[in-house]
């Protein structure tokens, strides 16, 4: 098993709050690996690590180390646009750009320098089936992305994440604003996308991450309680606070 992704003795503060305590994680390559934990716990936090959206927030301190294939990601050499390219992020709201399906794809892609329509259509079409949203928008591709329905902007914008070829796609509650039917759609391609990238989702639903997830990390008031096996985890958790999480009986 090739690990991806390690973060080690990992603590963060926001100010004088201390939001992640003493993170030790691997994450293996092509697999899915979930964060569960109750609200506030510092799931999103963890997650936000590891492409350095934390480092828009004022006052927010990291320390020790979170590495993308054995490259520090916080070193002064780490090009941070580059490191957005290879870790793809998609949030727990769809949010497509104002402009059509096709130029919501387009856009990342033109950015970092691909400049022929042919190629382009390639990409736009690959994305799009990757995401498993082809046939449904094939023949609309030049109208509006907001006049997709919130699980279709969902797919686009997982789309738009795959187009410049990620190696890791950071998921954010992404199925939190959308109704059953759009939920299992995502969590179908789950499959398909753990193929070819390592995908971290942060989720309240503990049915999605046994349903999705190879590996999750039960967070709690910023550590990690436990972390293992999807299958190990919901039928012999090794903590109790964890047992109390799913089953239920929190609080
Ligand atoms: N920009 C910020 N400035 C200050 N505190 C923050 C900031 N972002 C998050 N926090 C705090 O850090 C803690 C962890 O928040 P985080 O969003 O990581 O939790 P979470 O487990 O993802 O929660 P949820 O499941 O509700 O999304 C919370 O106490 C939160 O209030």
């Amino acid at each position: 098993m090739e690990i991806k992704l390690v973060l080690k003795d990992l603590n963060l503060y926001y100010g004088d709050f201390q939001a992640l305590k003493n993170i030790s994680l691997e994450i293996p390559k092509n697999q899915v690996t979930a964060f569960i934990g109750p609200s506030g716990c510092g799931k999103s936090t963890c997650l936000k690590t590891i492409n350095r959206m934390n480092d828009l927030v004022e006052n927010c301190r990291i320390e020790g180390l979170a590495a993308i294939d054995g490259e520090d990601i916080y070193s002064p050499q780490m090009d941070v646009t580059l490191l957005r390219k290879r870790v793809g992020m998609v949030f727990q709201t769809p949010n497509p750009f104002p402009m059509t399906l096709y130029d919501n794809i387009a856009y990342g892609p033109k950015i970092h320098g691909i400049r022929s329509k042919r190629q382009l259509d390639e990409i736009v079409e690959q994305s799009l089936r990757s995401a498993a949203l082809w046939d449904e928008v094939k023949d609309r591709l030049k109208k509006s992305a907001l006049g997709l329905s919130g699980g279709q902007q969902q797919r686009l914008c997982i789309a738009r994440a795959l187009a410049v070829e990620p190696e890791v796609i950071l998921m954010d509650e992404p199925t939190s604003a959308l109704d059953p039917i759009s939920t299992l759609k995502i969590e179908d391609l789950m499959d398909d996308l753990r193929k070819k990238y390592t995908v971290i989702i942060v989720t309240h639903n503990m049915q999605q991450a046994a349903r999705i997830a190879d590996r999750t990390a039960f967070f709690l008031l910023g550590e990690i309680v436990e972390y293992t096996d999807t299958v190990e985890m919901f039928n012999r958790p090794k903590d109790e606070r964890t047992e109390r999480y799913i089953t239920g009986r929190f609080g």
